[in-house]
């Protein structure tokens, strides 16, 4: 298999829910002081290694927008075509957003908090229209089916909404030869990544995303990875990755 195309996945910074622990899903929270340092320092990992893009793709939700713009920054790209979409959203946390991990981990035990965390169809407990974190109530859905409003997700969930952003807008950008940056979410990549690599049920569950480290995906000519890589050295990405894993633990 040859090399055609080039694509980046990059995991926004830390949010202020990932600083203190918190579910987050849906939620539109802010990049943390340390998430925007990341993101700059993601940009400069990009401008290093020669990166350049025709178009990027991220979703409706803040911390991925701005992890996106502090990237654009850093490569003075200002000027490039951004597609937002709710499609790229996180995974929909349903009535854990909110929460704290360790605190649930202490509740309901590690393990549940994993099998909520990282299981691939196993969702976490639902949230009611009635509740005042229902994402219904937030203006970037107003033009959505209220229908498609999600309750909560699990990651088999979330790859089903994902998939048909994919192959209708990124598949098309990508063979039409644009360099192409997606800036979302743990779990959205996660579900993506589980497609594009064909990862097993259960050896998805082991897969953490390190925040705001590039990830390039060397596609074939029908879009099948060659390689993948991450844009900085495995001792970085291990302790982003270990630090991620951690915050389910009951401490
Ligand atoms: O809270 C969340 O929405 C996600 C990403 O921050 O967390 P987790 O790693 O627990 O799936």
């Amino acid at each position: 298999m040859t090399t055609k195309y080039k694509i980046v996945l990059i995991r926004h910074g830390e949010s202020v829910y990932n600083e203190k622990n918190l579910f987050c899903g849906w939620h539109d929270a802010e990049l943390s002081q340390t998430g925007i340092q990341e993101a700059v320092y993601g940009g400069q990992l990009l401008k290093k290694g020669g990166y350049e893009f025709d178009i990027a793709f991220t979703s409706v939700l803040k911390r991925a927008i701005k992890t996106l713009y502090l990237i654009q920054e850093e490569l003075d790209c200002h000027w490039l075509p951004v597609v937002r979409t709710w499609r790229l959203n996180e995974r929909h946390y349903g009535a854990l957003q909110g929460l704290n991990k360790s605190e649930t981990a202490a509740k309901y035990g590690e393990d549940q908090v994993q099998v909520w965390r990282r299981s691939y169809d196993i969702p976490p407990p639902p949230l009611e229209k009635s509740d005042e974190r229902w994402s219904g109530r937030s203006k970037q859905y107003a033009d959505m089916d209220q229908g498609m409003i999600p309750a909560c997700e699990c990651l088999k969930d979330t790859v089903e909404r994902t998939l048909p952003f994919w192959y209708d807008s990124i598949v098309p950008a990508i063979k039409s030869g644009k360099r192409v940056i997606i800036s979302a979410h743990g779990n959205s990549l996660r579900g993506l990544i589980k497609y594009l690599d064909n990862v097993s049920d259960n050896d998805i569950v082991g897969l953490n995303l390190p925040t705001a480290i590039p990830l390039v995906y060397e596609l074939d000519e029908n879009l099948r990875p060659v390689k993948h890589y991450y844009l900085a050295t495995e001792e970085e990405v291990k302790a982003a990755q270990a630090k991620v894993a951690a915050q389910g633990k009951a401490k």
